[in-house]
């Protein structure tokens, strides 16, 4: 049953929760289990991960969402999942290739109407909703894209979002790495200059969750 496990934390109370938790639809698990087969698995955001995204969502009543590195759009289908009928994810990703593996399963699930595709660097896209008038629209976003661009995604989506809107941030504990002086790679340091920005950030109330390989939720004041 390789979908009802976290896929980042292999701590035992952690399988604990998420099996005590995780409620996946059919096409979810099944897309879960063809992208595990996949080259670069790794990147598959952790299930408990995207189901608390999708519960924030409906709890704040999310139209309009962000979906920042779709890889096989395990995260769109999720929060595809959560939106009411008129609800709409704007899935960005540079990886056509990727986006199209999950295609089949959005359709399955009957939500490929409720998900916009956009292929370019995530940076361009949400400059162009915001030169098109859309600042303070967005309820919802998930950053799971290259985490040199952490800290340029959260401005842009700051600015997509409304007053009460939340971000939400992946991989904010890296693996651990975060805490390892040793570590000064790009992306530990990158995802370190984050987190000390967030924890300082009095535009935002935030929640810092050890959870799947670490969640920052910023709920926008
Ligand atoms: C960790 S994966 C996303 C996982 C996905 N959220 C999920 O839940 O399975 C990161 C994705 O970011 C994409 N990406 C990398 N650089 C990007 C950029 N500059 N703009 C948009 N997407 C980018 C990659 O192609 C990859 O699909």
């Amino acid at each position: 049953m390789s979908s009802l496990k976290s896929y980042h934390n292999p701590d035992p109370l952690v399988q604990y929760c998420v099996n005590h938790s995780l409620r996946l639809t059919d096409a979810q698990k099944r897309l879960n289990d063809v992208t595990l087969q996949h080259r670069r698995a790794a990147m598959l955001g952790a299930p408990e991960v995207l189901q608390l995204n999708a519960n924030i969502m409906q709890a704040i009543g999310a139209k309009k969402v962000l979906d920042i590195g779709v890889f096989t759009g395990a995260s769109s289908l999720s929060a595809a999942l959560a939106l009411p009928p008129n609800g709409k994810v704007h899935a960005l990703d540079i990886s056509e290739e990727f986006a199209n593996i999950g295609k089949p399963f959005w359709e399955e699930a009957g939500v490929i109407n409720k998900i916009s595709l956009h292929i370019a660097p995530a940076a361009e896209t949400l400059q162009k909703f915001i030169d098109g008038g859309e600042a303070g629209t967005f309820d919802y976003a998930f950053i799971d894209a290259d985490k040199g661009n952490y800290e340029l995604y959260y401005e842009l989506c700051l600015t997509l979002l409304r007053s009460g809107g939340v971000i939400a941030f992946d991989n904010t504990l890296w693996d651990g790495a975060v805490i390892d002086p040793t570590d000064q790679t790009p992306g530990t340091v990158a995802i370190r200059k984050i987190n000390e920005k967030l924890r300082d950030d009095q535009r935002i109330n935030i929640s810092f969750l050890k959870i799947g390989d670490g969640v920052t939720l910023c709920f926008k004041k």
